[in-house]
């Protein structure tokens, strides 16, 4: 199978080709990769420490190590005061062709510890379940790559950032550590013996060497087991995610395409056997084609395939049988035969073809090779799943659809061919998994965020420009551009549509429109170490669940989701623009977030799942996120305060209202009240056309008025026996209630406050889950207290609650409630969801969250983003209520068959 020994190449994954690719940097701004200076100052080591090693690895040293603050926090920092902080935070693979660099940065430590957070403590103590022996930091993982051939650019990007010495910080170096002082840097791939003396020249580094076959496997397996949409097949032009599930992923066969084929049998962490391989490779595609072609590049060479037609050379089966199929072995007429076979028997030279149907050919004929002989491994070890990776694939569609037709075709559909989303860097993060102690190892699925920060302006198909230092820069390349008249938008496709060549075994397609040379490009974001972050404690399924609603792999879904967005972008501008003053800076801010956030959209628009499985929530978050990118924390600030002033004036007379009904009219009004406010939502179109009509209180009576039984989900009648119990039967309250809140203004203030002040007065202690961060107008975890203690004022209830959650701790005074009676005071408390975005996946929220859900028997879940668009089909463990007003015409019409400003109230007790 592979050829004789000393011509043996195989798994050494790299070509020499005079690539033409494109410098990508997957990178954030420098400023935002800085460490508090707070923290910094605990950190740092007392100068002239002393560094201290076991052999070439780098270790932590624990000598002297205390907790650093309160003991009873989880996963609390641990202060070593003998460790110099210059653990080395960046890896390498120094390939022939590439050089592929994995770094760390940590985050910003933001912690407030407000009145809010120590109350929360206060009442639920601190889970201790998830100690570790040494935390885990908080931090990202960039991706970056460069050419070989520029491994100056390389030297300067690590160089800029300290890198090699801990990361950008000016109080680290020279104090701490001194110039002559030796770094060690664990690297693989060829580079890493190559460029040794010039990493120690230049960078006064030491690179560690680690082996290739170690680092490919411990790549993959902490991509496969920690990043939820990582693997995914790819036939006939399409892309699905595959779920992996952690503790059912070995054994799996781990097939790395460089110049040469390493077939790796993966049984475990580590544990791993090359069982095979072929010297039929990346660098026989390459090396043949460069000589038949003349192509200067691997990926001229790649394109030429896309336009060509392999029946010119290949001999087909019909070629054989006069046009006929020979059934009776299951082959087609347009199977090939022979690759290159019609050759010998034309009368034609090498010039007689065309370049682009000999790249095809080769690239079919070394394609279904590897894709034959991995699958015949596979079946020798009886493995189902084949993961493909390395620098041969590159994003290729047509590649991954010609070795997934031959896996499938060779094995019956028994074995499926995978792909990962980060092939490319298999190697560095093995490279930087390869440090110990850096806790990386022991990270879950749900303690990872990825994101996709502008890193460069792309255009034409290609990222340009240089690796972009901070904000300004950022700015200023975008606005180059525009200058020079060139629009910056995502990548599109490198060649006209439809020119995919033919032929084959038989014909795999792939659409023309998702061909790309080099699509990993721009697939790699940025990974968000948050080891905070938690499953949700009350999905009866987390395996099963899925957040979001609407599915946007339909296109006609996806097209109108991102139209919408498009349309919203100038209002949101102007906002964001506002909110900050309105000054230059601003609006030069605002003009870059505009045209970076249209290029996110142009380019899922054009590969949908370039970042990943997409969903509706990750479209809106990605909004915010951009938002925050260029420095808009809250956009809605003023409008927000408007409208909490406007509410909390009339919260009074509507509490008299309720005050004076029965139960059972009472309830029904709250239900409604919700309902009714949750219009004031600045993220639908039609509801900010409204805003222009009427004030806020016009608006929210005229909703209110509207609000006719039956709504268009109407489950309201089981919730009120469940409250009020059936007939005279009395039921007990609920223990503790979590409402997810939406909107500021009415929805909170009139809407869903009164509601936990009933669910209060009946004995059911209620904790508010807001966002932890601003998106749109909606209320956040640090302006509720202030809000609860504004309303506290009209309600001896709230202020009583609110007061036994340690939310407010001074004496109220103008208590303006009438109501005296003797109701139990059960806190009233308020936790962050961990989200910043309209939706909320409850598969990562805030530990806050995770913890007081332990105890919660009803959840609440208000508002179009986090009731609809995520989590209608949520199961829970308790009783759930699911409130929304749908603000959007043709949601309304998808998902209840109804129209825009139709309600819903969908109750799902505990089964
Ligand atoms: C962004 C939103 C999910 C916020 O809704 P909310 O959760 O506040 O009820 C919603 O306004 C939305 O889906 N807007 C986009 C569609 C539109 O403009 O109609
Ligand atoms: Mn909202």
């Amino acid at each position: 199978m592979a050829g004789p020994a000393e011509n043996h190449v195989l798994g050494i994954n790299d070509t020499k080709e005079d690539t033409e690719e494109q410098t990508a940097i997957s990178e954030e701004e420098r400023n935002s990769a800085e460490t508090a200076e707070g923290r910094e100052k605990d950190m740092s080591p007392a100068s002239g420490s002393s560094i201290h090693r076991s052999g070439s690895r780098p270790q932590l040293d624990l000598s002297g190590a205390a907790i650093q603050g309160n003991f009873e926090e989880r996963d609390p920092a641990i202060l070593l005061p003998n460790q110099s902080d210059d653990i080395s935070h960046l890896a390498l693979d120094i390939g022939g062709s590439l050089i592929k660099l994995v770094y760390f940065s940590r985050h910003e430590d933001k912690r407030i510890e407000d009145k809010r957070k120590s109350s929360f403590k206060q009442r639920f103590g601190i889970p201790n379940g998830n100690r570790r022996s040494y935390p885990i930091l908080g931090g990202r993982l960039h991706f970056v790559k460069f050419e070989t051939s520029k491994i100056n650019e390389c030297l300067e990007f690590i160089k800029s950032k300290q890198l090699h010495r801990g990361g950008m910080n000016p109080r680290r170096w020279p104090v701490d550590i001194s110039p002559n002082e030796n770094v060690v840097v664990k690297a693989t791939g060829g580079g890493a013996y190559k460029f040794a003396d010039l990493f120690k020249e230049k960078l006064g580094v030491s690179l560690d060497k680690e082996d290739e076959m170690d680092c490919l496997v411990a790549g993959a397996n902490f991509l496969l087991k920690a990043i939820r949409h990582q693997a995914f097949t790819h036939m006939d032009g399409r892309k699905e995610f595959v779920l992996i599930d952690q503790n059912d992923l070995f054994p799996y066969l781990l097939v790395n395409i460089g110049s040469g084929v390493s077939m790796i049998k993966v049984d475990g962490d580590g544990n791993f056997q090359r069982v095979s391989g072929t010297n039929v490779g990346g660098g026989t595609y390459w090396g043949l084609g460069k000589l038949l072609t003349k192509c200067r590049s691997f990926d001229d060479l790649l394109e030429l395939s896309q336009r060509g037609d392999n029946r010119t050379i290949d001999m087909l089966v019909g070629d054989i049988y006069g046009g006929m199929e020979y059934s009776k072995i299951g082959l087609s007429a347009s199977t090939i035969a022979s690759s290159f076979g019609k050759a010998i028997s034309e009368n034609k030279e090498l010039k007689d073809y065309r370049p682009e149907d000999i790249s095809l050919s080769l690239l079919r004929m070394i394609s279904y090779n590897i894709g034959q002989i991995s699958y015949l491994n596979a079946l020798r070890f009886g493995l189902k799943r084949i993961f493909f990776g390395g620098f041969f694939i590159r994003g290729h569609a047509y590649t991954m659809d010609t070795i997934s037709f031959a896996v499938h075709f060779w094995s019956k559909g028994e074995a499926k061919a995978m792909f990962l989303r980060h092939e490319g860097f298999l190697g560095a993060l093995g490279a930087f998994m390869s440090y110990e102690k850096h806790g990386l190892d022991d990270l879950m699925v749900h303690q990872l965020v990825e994101r996709f920060p502008m890193g460069a302006p792309y255009v034409g198909g290609k990222i340009h420009g240089p690796p972009l230092g901070d904000l300004n820069e950022k700015i200023s390349w975008m606005e180059k551009f525009v200058q020079k008249g060139i629009e910056i938008t995502a990548p599109v496709p490198m060649t006209p549509l439809g020119t995919t060549g033919l032929g084959g075994f038989d014909v795999p397609s792939s659409r023309g429109d998702t061909l790309r040379s080099d699509a990993s490009n721009l697939n790699v974001g940025v990974l968000h170490l948050v080891p905070t972050l938690e499953v949700f404690p009350l999905l009866m399924d987390p395996k099963t669940y899925e957040p979001n609603t609407i599915d946007l792999s339909d296109h006609y879904e996806l097209e109108y989701w991102l139209t919408v967005l498009s349309e919203h972008l100038l209002d949101l501008v102007d906002k964001a623009v506002a909110s900050e003053g309105g000054t230059d800076d601003a609006k030069r801010r605002g003009d870059a977030f505009a045209r970076a956030f249209s290029a996110h959209l142009a380019r899922l628009r054009e590969e949908p799942a370039a970042y990943g499985k997409l969903g509706l929530a990750n479209l809106l978050e990605l909004r915010e996120e951009c938002l925050r990118e260029f420095q808009f924390t809250d956009a809605y600030r003023s409008i927000k305060q408007r409208e909490n002033e406007a509410s909390l004036a009339v919260l009074p007379d509507l509490l008299i209202e309720l005050d004076s009904m029965d139960e059972e009219a009472r309830l029904l009004t709250l239900i409604e009240g919700v309902l009714a406010a949750n219009i004031f939502d600045w993220g639908s179109r039609a509801c900010v056309e409204l805003y222009h009509k009427g004030t806020i209180i016009e608006i929210y009576r005229m909703s209110r008025k509207k609000m006719q039984r039956p709504w268009r989900v109407d489950d309201f009648d089981n919730f009120k026996e469940r409250m009020l119990g059936p007939g005279d039967k009395k039921l007990s309250p609920h223990k503790r209630a979590l409402l997810f809140v939406d909107n500021s203004g009415a929805d909170i203030v009139l809407g869903m406050l009164p509601l936990a002040r009933e669910l209060l007065r009946r004995g059911t202690e209620v904790v508010l889950v807001a966002n932890s961060l601003p998106a749109l107008n909606d209320v956040t975890a640090m302006e509720l207290p202030d809000i609860v203690a504004e309303a506290a004022k009209h309600c001896d209830i709230l202020r009583r609650a609110a007061e036994a959650g340690g939310l407010l701790v001074d004496a109220m005074v103008n208590i303006e409630d009438g109501l005296k009676e003797d109701s139990p005071s059960v806190p009233l408390m308020v936790v962050e969801n961990g989200c910043g975005s309209p939706c909320i996946d409850l598969r990562q929220v805030s530990s806050e969250l995770a913890t007081a859900a332990k105890g919660a028997d009803l959840i609440i879940l208000e508002g179009m983003g986090r009731a609809l668009h995520t989590n209608f089909n949520a199961q829970f463990k308790c009783d759930a209520l699911k409130l929304a007003m749908v603000k959007n015409q043709r949601l309304a019409e998808k998902l209840i068959k109804g129209n825009i400003y139709d309600c819903i109230c969908r109750y799902e007790p505990a089964s």
